[in-house]
Protein backbone atom coordinates (compact mmCIF):
# COMPACT_ATOMS: atom_id res chain seq x y z
CA UNK A 1 0.00 0.00 0.00
CA UNK A 2 1.24 3.49 -0.93
CA UNK A 3 1.83 5.23 2.25
CA UNK A 4 3.61 8.14 0.86
CA UNK A 5 3.54 9.87 -2.69
CA UNK A 6 6.54 12.24 -3.58
CA UNK A 7 6.02 14.40 -6.59
CA UNK A 8 9.41 15.89 -8.25
CA UNK A 9 9.21 18.66 -10.88
CA UNK A 10 11.96 19.21 -12.47
CA UNK A 11 11.72 22.93 -13.56
CA UNK A 12 11.95 22.91 -17.44
CA UNK A 13 13.57 20.08 -17.80
CA UNK A 14 10.78 19.10 -20.81
CA UNK A 15 12.01 20.00 -24.26
CA UNK A 16 11.55 19.38 -27.58
CA UNK A 17 13.03 16.71 -29.75
CA UNK A 18 15.82 18.03 -32.16
CA UNK A 19 17.34 15.08 -34.40
CA UNK A 20 15.49 12.64 -32.17
CA UNK A 21 17.34 13.73 -29.14
CA UNK A 22 16.54 16.09 -25.83
CA UNK A 23 18.76 16.39 -22.88
CA UNK A 24 16.68 14.17 -20.92
CA UNK A 25 17.05 11.47 -23.30
CA UNK A 26 21.05 12.12 -23.33
CA UNK A 27 21.55 12.47 -20.19
CA UNK A 28 23.22 9.81 -17.72
CA UNK A 29 20.29 8.88 -15.47
CA UNK A 30 20.96 5.40 -13.56
CA UNK A 31 18.46 6.44 -10.48
CA UNK A 32 15.92 7.83 -12.83
CA UNK A 33 16.37 4.53 -15.26
CA UNK A 34 15.95 2.72 -11.46
CA UNK A 35 12.94 3.85 -11.22
CA UNK A 36 11.94 3.75 -14.58
CA UNK A 37 11.71 -0.46 -14.20
CA UNK A 38 8.42 -0.27 -12.33
CA UNK A 39 6.50 2.73 -13.71
CA UNK A 40 4.31 3.95 -16.09
CA UNK A 41 4.33 7.01 -17.86
CA UNK A 42 2.53 9.40 -20.30
CA UNK A 43 2.39 13.54 -21.25
CA UNK A 44 0.40 16.25 -19.94
CA UNK A 45 -0.33 19.78 -21.13
CA UNK A 46 0.65 21.65 -17.78
CA UNK A 47 -1.97 24.02 -18.45
CA UNK A 48 -4.04 23.12 -21.29
CA UNK A 49 -2.76 23.11 -25.34
CA UNK A 50 -1.23 25.24 -26.65
CA UNK A 51 -0.95 27.36 -23.23
CA UNK A 52 3.46 28.62 -22.57
CA UNK A 53 2.84 28.93 -19.15
CA UNK A 54 5.47 30.03 -16.35
CA UNK A 55 6.72 28.00 -14.03
CA UNK A 56 4.43 29.23 -11.16
CA UNK A 57 0.74 28.81 -13.20
CA UNK A 58 2.10 25.15 -14.20
CA UNK A 59 2.87 23.98 -10.38
CA UNK A 60 -0.74 25.18 -9.38
CA UNK A 61 -2.03 23.33 -12.51
CA UNK A 62 0.27 20.22 -11.57
CA UNK A 63 -0.70 20.73 -7.81
CA UNK A 64 -4.13 20.13 -9.11
CA UNK A 65 -5.45 23.36 -8.83
CA UNK A 66 -7.69 24.45 -12.01
CA UNK A 67 -5.99 28.15 -12.48
CA UNK A 68 -9.20 29.65 -13.81
CA UNK A 69 -10.42 28.91 -10.54
CA UNK A 70 -7.79 29.63 -8.52
CA UNK A 71 -4.76 31.56 -10.14
CA UNK A 72 -4.13 35.81 -8.68
CA UNK A 73 -0.95 36.21 -10.73
CA UNK A 74 2.73 35.29 -9.83
CA UNK A 75 3.46 38.64 -7.97
CA UNK A 76 1.47 37.65 -4.54
CA UNK A 77 3.21 33.90 -5.06
CA UNK A 78 6.57 35.67 -4.82
CA UNK A 79 5.30 38.04 -2.53
CA UNK A 80 4.22 35.47 -0.09
CA UNK A 81 7.14 33.18 -0.66
CA UNK A 82 9.22 36.18 0.97
CA UNK A 83 6.47 36.83 3.71
CA UNK A 84 5.52 40.25 1.87
CA UNK A 85 1.83 40.71 3.02
CA UNK A 86 -0.10 42.70 -0.10
CA UNK A 87 -3.15 45.16 1.20
CA UNK A 88 -5.79 44.44 -1.06
CA UNK A 89 -7.47 47.13 -2.81
CA UNK A 90 -4.79 48.86 -2.14
CA UNK A 91 -1.50 47.25 -3.26
CA UNK A 92 -0.38 45.09 -6.42
CA UNK A 93 2.40 42.87 -6.05
CA UNK A 94 4.82 42.13 -9.06
CA UNK A 95 7.32 39.59 -10.08
CA UNK A 96 10.02 41.64 -10.94
CA UNK A 97 13.74 41.21 -12.76
CA UNK A 98 16.57 43.86 -12.57
CA UNK A 99 17.49 43.89 -16.44
CA UNK A 100 20.24 45.99 -18.64
CA UNK A 101 18.50 48.29 -21.25
CA UNK A 102 20.02 51.67 -23.30
CA UNK A 103 18.37 54.47 -20.91
CA UNK A 104 18.71 56.73 -24.39
CA UNK A 105 16.04 54.03 -26.73
CA UNK A 106 14.62 51.65 -23.51
CA UNK A 107 16.09 48.63 -25.70
CA UNK A 108 16.59 45.55 -23.44
CA UNK A 109 19.77 44.03 -23.74
CA UNK A 110 19.40 41.55 -21.44
CA UNK A 111 16.12 40.72 -19.20
CA UNK A 112 18.57 39.13 -16.67
CA UNK A 113 21.77 41.29 -16.31
CA UNK A 114 23.38 38.54 -17.80
CA UNK A 115 22.73 36.49 -14.92
CA UNK A 116 25.47 37.91 -13.39
CA UNK A 117 23.70 39.94 -10.36
CA UNK A 118 24.61 38.73 -7.12
CA UNK A 119 21.89 38.77 -4.76
CA UNK A 120 23.62 41.25 -1.88
CA UNK A 121 24.16 43.38 -5.02
CA UNK A 122 20.54 43.02 -5.94
CA UNK A 123 19.90 43.79 -1.87
CA UNK A 124 21.63 46.97 -2.46
CA UNK A 125 19.57 47.98 -5.60
CA UNK A 126 16.51 47.22 -4.10
CA UNK A 127 17.27 48.94 -1.08
CA UNK A 128 17.57 52.34 -2.82
CA UNK A 129 14.53 51.64 -5.37
CA UNK A 130 12.71 50.61 -1.58
CA UNK A 131 9.87 52.72 -0.37
CA UNK A 132 10.09 55.13 -3.11
CA UNK A 133 6.75 57.86 -3.10
CA UNK A 134 4.70 57.45 -6.11
CA UNK A 135 1.79 60.57 -7.39
CA UNK A 136 -0.46 61.91 -4.72
CA UNK A 137 0.22 59.05 -1.95
CA UNK A 138 1.66 56.21 -3.65
CA UNK A 139 4.89 54.41 -2.86
CA UNK A 140 6.31 51.34 -4.00
CA UNK A 141 8.04 48.46 -1.94
CA UNK A 142 11.13 47.01 -3.32
CA UNK A 143 12.55 43.38 -1.97
CA UNK A 144 15.66 41.29 -4.00
CA UNK A 145 14.55 37.46 -3.48
CA UNK A 146 17.95 35.15 -6.02
CA UNK A 147 20.24 36.76 -8.42
CA UNK A 148 18.25 39.49 -10.93
CA UNK A 149 15.14 38.35 -9.14
CA UNK A 150 12.87 40.42 -6.83
CA UNK A 151 9.16 41.31 -5.77
CA UNK A 152 8.00 44.98 -6.52
CA UNK A 153 4.71 46.24 -4.41
CA UNK A 154 3.02 49.50 -6.00
CA UNK A 155 0.56 50.99 -3.09
CA UNK A 156 -1.65 53.70 -2.10
CA UNK A 157 -2.49 55.21 1.07
CA UNK A 158 -5.39 55.79 0.12
CA UNK A 159 -6.37 54.96 -3.43
CA UNK A 160 -7.61 51.38 -4.82
CA UNK A 161 -5.63 50.29 -7.54
CA UNK A 162 -6.08 47.32 -9.81
CA UNK A 163 -4.31 44.08 -10.89
CA UNK A 164 -5.60 44.16 -14.30
CA UNK A 165 -2.27 45.89 -15.63
CA UNK A 166 -0.11 44.68 -18.43
CA UNK A 167 2.88 43.48 -17.95
CA UNK A 168 6.82 45.82 -18.55
CA UNK A 169 8.72 42.92 -19.65
CA UNK A 170 7.84 41.82 -23.11
CA UNK A 171 8.71 37.90 -22.58
CA UNK A 172 5.39 37.54 -21.44
CA UNK A 173 2.23 38.61 -22.58
CA UNK A 174 -0.95 38.60 -20.03
CA UNK A 175 -4.10 36.88 -21.06
CA UNK A 176 -6.06 37.75 -18.18
CA UNK A 177 -4.58 36.85 -15.13
CA UNK A 178 -2.26 34.49 -16.69
CA UNK A 179 0.94 35.14 -18.63
CA UNK A 180 2.31 33.37 -21.32
CA UNK A 181 5.45 33.18 -22.70
CA UNK A 182 6.27 35.33 -25.86
CA UNK A 183 8.36 33.69 -29.16
CA UNK A 184 10.92 36.60 -30.09
CA UNK A 185 9.89 39.35 -27.96
CA UNK A 186 10.72 42.75 -29.42
CA UNK A 187 12.89 43.86 -26.59
CA UNK A 188 12.02 47.28 -25.96
CA UNK A 189 11.09 48.35 -22.41
CA UNK A 190 6.89 48.90 -22.71
CA UNK A 191 4.59 51.05 -20.91
CA UNK A 192 1.99 49.99 -18.74
CA UNK A 193 -1.86 49.41 -20.14
CA UNK A 194 -4.89 49.15 -18.21
CA UNK A 195 -6.48 45.77 -19.23
CA UNK A 196 -9.70 47.20 -17.81
CA UNK A 197 -11.64 50.20 -18.53
CA UNK A 198 -11.24 51.27 -15.10
CA UNK A 199 -9.85 54.23 -12.72
CA UNK A 200 -8.29 52.12 -10.56
CA UNK A 201 -6.33 50.32 -13.78
CA UNK A 202 -5.29 53.41 -15.37
CA UNK A 203 -3.96 54.90 -12.08
CA UNK A 204 -2.08 51.68 -10.73
CA UNK A 205 -0.50 52.15 -14.92
CA UNK A 206 0.32 55.53 -13.87
CA UNK A 207 2.39 54.45 -10.85
CA UNK A 208 3.94 51.69 -12.41
CA UNK A 209 5.33 53.90 -15.31
CA UNK A 210 6.07 56.47 -12.47
CA UNK A 211 8.38 53.52 -10.48
CA UNK A 212 9.70 52.20 -13.83
CA UNK A 213 11.02 55.52 -15.74
CA UNK A 214 12.07 56.98 -12.12
CA UNK A 215 14.18 53.52 -10.57
CA UNK A 216 16.07 53.53 -14.27
CA UNK A 217 17.69 57.41 -13.22
CA UNK A 218 18.74 56.03 -9.37
CA UNK A 219 19.74 52.14 -11.15
CA UNK A 220 22.07 54.40 -13.58
CA UNK A 221 23.46 57.14 -10.84
CA UNK A 222 24.03 53.76 -8.44
CA UNK A 223 27.35 53.21 -7.18
CA UNK A 224 26.82 49.21 -7.44
CA UNK A 225 26.74 49.70 -11.31
CA UNK A 226 29.37 52.04 -11.26
CA UNK A 227 31.83 49.39 -9.90
CA UNK A 228 29.80 46.77 -12.76
CA UNK A 229 30.60 49.31 -15.64
CA UNK A 230 34.29 49.35 -14.39
CA UNK A 231 34.41 45.47 -14.62
CA UNK A 232 33.29 44.97 -17.80
CA UNK A 233 29.68 43.99 -16.51
CA UNK A 234 26.53 44.68 -17.46
CA UNK A 235 24.94 47.58 -15.54
CA UNK A 236 21.20 46.45 -13.66
CA UNK A 237 19.69 49.82 -14.63
CA UNK A 238 16.32 49.02 -14.74
CA UNK A 239 13.08 46.65 -13.26
CA UNK A 240 10.89 44.70 -15.22
CA UNK A 241 7.63 43.98 -13.67
CA UNK A 242 5.19 41.26 -14.81
CA UNK A 243 2.33 39.36 -13.59
CA UNK A 244 0.36 41.74 -11.39
CA UNK A 245 -1.62 40.34 -8.29
CA UNK A 246 -3.80 41.57 -5.39
CA UNK A 247 -4.00 39.03 -3.63
CA UNK A 248 -3.08 35.11 -2.57
CA UNK A 249 -4.89 32.38 -4.38
CA UNK A 250 -7.45 30.63 -1.22
CA UNK A 251 -6.94 27.21 -2.04
CA UNK A 252 -8.16 24.48 0.06
CA UNK A 253 -5.42 22.30 1.15
CA UNK A 254 -3.58 20.00 -1.11
CA UNK A 255 -3.74 17.14 1.30
CA UNK A 256 -6.99 17.06 1.47
CA UNK A 257 -7.33 17.39 -2.06
CA UNK A 258 -4.98 13.95 -2.16
CA UNK A 259 -6.42 12.43 1.00
CA UNK A 260 -2.14 12.37 1.31
CA UNK A 261 -1.40 14.14 4.99
CA UNK A 262 0.10 16.11 6.24
CA UNK A 263 2.11 17.59 2.97
CA UNK A 264 5.79 19.28 3.01
CA UNK A 265 7.10 21.35 -0.22
CA UNK A 266 10.76 21.57 -0.65
CA UNK A 267 11.51 24.34 -3.25
CA UNK A 268 14.34 26.74 -4.02
CA UNK A 269 12.85 29.86 -5.27
CA UNK A 270 10.00 31.92 -3.59
CA UNK A 271 7.28 31.61 -5.93
CA UNK A 272 7.52 28.18 -5.51
CA UNK A 273 7.40 28.48 -1.65
CA UNK A 274 4.53 30.73 -2.08
CA UNK A 275 2.53 28.21 -3.59
CA UNK A 276 3.28 25.95 -1.10
CA UNK A 277 2.11 27.73 1.49
CA UNK A 278 -0.94 28.48 -0.52
CA UNK A 279 -1.64 25.11 -0.67
CA UNK A 280 -1.33 24.49 2.60
CA UNK A 281 1.98 22.48 2.59
CA UNK A 282 4.79 22.51 5.03
CA UNK A 283 7.85 24.47 3.23
CA UNK A 284 11.47 22.60 4.38
CA UNK A 285 13.61 25.39 3.75
CA UNK A 286 16.98 25.22 2.12
CA UNK A 287 19.75 27.58 0.91
CA UNK A 288 18.86 29.53 -2.11
CA UNK A 289 20.47 28.19 -5.53
CA UNK A 290 23.98 28.76 -5.25
CA UNK A 291 24.56 28.00 -9.26
CA UNK A 292 26.70 25.22 -7.87
CA UNK A 293 23.95 21.87 -8.13
CA UNK A 294 26.62 19.45 -6.59
CA UNK A 295 26.89 21.81 -3.88
CA UNK A 296 22.93 22.33 -3.60
CA UNK A 297 21.46 19.22 -3.75
CA UNK A 298 22.95 17.14 -1.05
CA UNK A 299 20.76 19.78 0.82
CA UNK A 300 17.33 19.15 -0.69
CA UNK A 301 17.71 15.90 -0.26
CA UNK A 302 18.72 16.24 3.04
CA UNK A 303 15.16 18.12 3.60
CA UNK A 304 13.03 15.66 1.59
CA UNK A 305 14.51 12.57 4.03
CA UNK A 306 13.42 14.68 7.02
CA UNK A 307 9.96 15.16 5.55
CA UNK A 308 9.48 11.74 5.19
CA UNK A 309 11.17 11.16 8.56
CA UNK A 310 8.54 13.50 9.90
CA UNK A 311 6.01 11.00 8.72
CA UNK A 312 4.81 13.76 5.50
CA UNK A 313 2.18 11.88 3.39
CA UNK A 314 2.74 13.98 0.06
CA UNK A 315 6.16 15.82 -0.42
CA UNK A 316 5.83 18.31 -3.35
CA UNK A 317 10.08 18.99 -4.79
CA UNK A 318 10.45 21.79 -7.20
CA UNK A 319 14.27 21.85 -8.59
CA UNK A 320 15.14 24.94 -10.65
CA UNK A 321 18.28 23.44 -12.40
CA UNK A 322 17.44 22.75 -16.08
CA UNK A 323 15.05 25.58 -16.76
CA UNK A 324 18.15 28.20 -16.82
CA UNK A 325 20.09 26.34 -19.28
CA UNK A 326 17.11 26.09 -21.27
CA UNK A 327 16.51 29.64 -21.08
CA UNK A 328 20.41 30.25 -22.52
CA UNK A 329 19.81 27.93 -25.12
CA UNK A 330 22.49 25.29 -23.81
CA UNK A 331 21.83 21.85 -24.33
CA UNK A 332 24.88 20.43 -22.78
CA UNK A 333 24.45 22.71 -19.81
CA UNK A 334 20.56 21.33 -19.33
CA UNK A 335 21.64 17.65 -19.62
CA UNK A 336 24.59 17.79 -16.94
CA UNK A 337 21.68 19.70 -14.90
CA UNK A 338 19.81 16.80 -15.52
CA UNK A 339 22.60 14.09 -15.00
CA UNK A 340 23.51 16.46 -11.38
CA UNK A 341 19.83 16.37 -10.55
CA UNK A 342 19.88 12.41 -10.57
CA UNK A 343 23.75 11.98 -9.26
CA UNK A 344 22.92 14.56 -5.77
CA UNK A 345 19.63 13.91 -5.85
CA UNK A 346 17.24 10.80 -7.66
CA UNK A 347 20.02 8.02 -7.04
CA UNK A 348 20.82 9.05 -3.27
CA UNK A 349 16.75 9.13 -2.59
CA UNK A 350 16.14 5.91 -3.33
CA UNK A 351 19.02 4.24 -1.38
CA UNK A 352 16.31 5.70 1.25
CA UNK A 353 13.17 4.74 0.48
CA UNK A 354 11.10 1.48 0.28
CA UNK A 355 9.22 1.95 -3.49
CA UNK A 356 6.74 -0.72 -2.40
CA UNK A 357 5.38 2.00 0.40
CA UNK A 358 6.57 5.79 -1.17
CA UNK A 359 5.52 6.36 -4.99
CA UNK A 360 7.10 8.57 -6.82
CA UNK A 361 5.86 11.07 -9.46
CA UNK A 362 8.15 12.28 -11.55
CA UNK A 363 8.09 15.61 -14.32
CA UNK A 364 8.45 18.88 -15.24
CA UNK A 365 6.35 21.89 -14.69
CA UNK A 366 6.85 22.92 -18.82
CA UNK A 367 9.13 22.50 -21.79
CA UNK A 368 11.95 24.98 -22.06
CA UNK A 369 13.19 23.98 -24.96
CA UNK A 370 17.13 24.86 -25.37
CA UNK A 371 16.48 25.54 -29.19
CA UNK A 372 13.47 28.14 -28.15
CA UNK A 373 15.54 29.56 -25.23
CA UNK A 374 11.80 30.29 -23.51
CA UNK A 375 9.00 28.24 -22.28
CA UNK A 376 6.98 26.39 -24.86
CA UNK A 377 3.46 25.02 -24.66
CA UNK A 378 4.50 21.65 -25.85
CA UNK A 379 3.72 18.15 -24.17
CA UNK A 380 5.77 17.51 -21.09
CA UNK A 381 6.60 13.78 -19.58
CA UNK A 382 5.43 12.21 -16.62
CA UNK A 383 6.87 8.78 -14.44
CA UNK A 384 4.91 7.18 -11.94
CA UNK A 385 7.15 4.98 -10.28
CA UNK A 386 5.99 2.42 -7.58
CA UNK A 387 7.35 -1.09 -6.37
CA UNK A 388 3.59 -2.42 -7.59
CA UNK A 389 4.02 -1.87 -10.75
CA UNK A 390 5.47 -4.78 -12.69
CA UNK A 391 7.57 -3.24 -15.68
CA UNK A 392 8.10 0.21 -17.13
CA UNK A 393 9.98 2.34 -19.71
CA UNK A 394 13.29 2.06 -18.90
CA UNK A 395 14.32 5.39 -18.54
CA UNK A 396 12.44 8.57 -18.09
CA UNK A 397 12.42 10.86 -21.76
CA UNK A 398 10.02 12.57 -24.41
CA UNK A 399 11.53 9.68 -26.60
CA UNK A 400 10.86 6.63 -23.82
CA UNK A 401 7.17 7.94 -22.78
CA UNK A 402 6.07 8.14 -26.45
CA UNK A 403 7.19 4.83 -26.91
CA UNK A 404 6.19 3.20 -24.05
CA UNK A 405 2.89 4.82 -24.82
CA UNK A 406 1.15 6.01 -21.71
CA UNK A 407 -1.98 8.60 -20.70
CA UNK A 408 -1.86 11.95 -22.29
CA UNK A 409 -3.50 14.31 -19.98
CA UNK A 410 -5.12 17.83 -21.86
CA UNK A 411 -4.21 19.48 -18.13
CA UNK A 412 -1.85 19.47 -15.63
CA UNK A 413 -4.21 19.44 -13.08
CA UNK A 414 -5.69 16.41 -14.21
CA UNK A 415 -2.34 14.69 -13.66
CA UNK A 416 -2.47 14.16 -9.59
CA UNK A 417 -6.20 12.57 -9.51
CA UNK A 418 -4.90 10.37 -12.24
CA UNK A 419 -2.04 8.78 -10.60
CA UNK A 420 -4.16 8.46 -6.69
CA UNK A 421 -6.69 6.81 -8.35
CA UNK A 422 -4.43 4.73 -10.48
CA UNK A 423 -2.93 3.40 -7.10
CA UNK A 424 -5.71 2.88 -5.35
CA UNK A 425 -7.50 0.52 -8.44
CA UNK A 426 -3.82 -1.40 -8.10
CA UNK A 427 -3.94 -1.60 -4.28
CA UNK A 428 -7.07 -3.20 -4.29
O1 LIG B 1 13.81 31.83 -13.56
C1 LIG B 1 12.73 32.36 -13.26
O2 LIG B 1 12.55 33.16 -12.34
C2 LIG B 1 11.55 32.03 -14.15
O3 LIG B 1 11.29 30.66 -14.10
C3 LIG B 1 11.84 32.49 -15.57
O4 LIG B 1 11.79 33.87 -15.50
P1 LIG B 1 12.68 34.73 -16.50
O5 LIG B 1 12.21 34.42 -17.90
O6 LIG B 1 12.39 36.17 -16.09
O7 LIG B 1 14.10 34.32 -16.26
Amino acid sequence: MVKRLILLILDGAADRPVDGKTPLSEAYTPGLDRLAQNAVCGFHYPVSPGIAPESDLATISLLGYVPEKYYTGRGPLEALGIGLAIKQGHEVAFRANFATIDPATRRIIDRRVGRSLGSEEARELARALDGMQLGQDGYAVVRATIGHRAVVVIGSRSQRLSAAVSNIDPAYVRKGLISEAVKDPEMVLPRCKPLEDTEEARRTCEMVDEFVDRAIEVLEAHPVNAERANKGLLKANAILLRDAGDRIPEMPPISKQLGLSPAAAIAEMPVEIGIARAAGMKPYMVSPPSGDLARDLPERLEAVLKALRDGNGFVYVHLKGPDEPGHDGDFEGKKKAIELIDKHFVSPLLDHIDLKETAILVTSDHATPWSLKSHSGDLVPWMLSWGEIPDGPGEFSEIACKKHGGQILEHGWLLLPYVVEFIKKRAQ
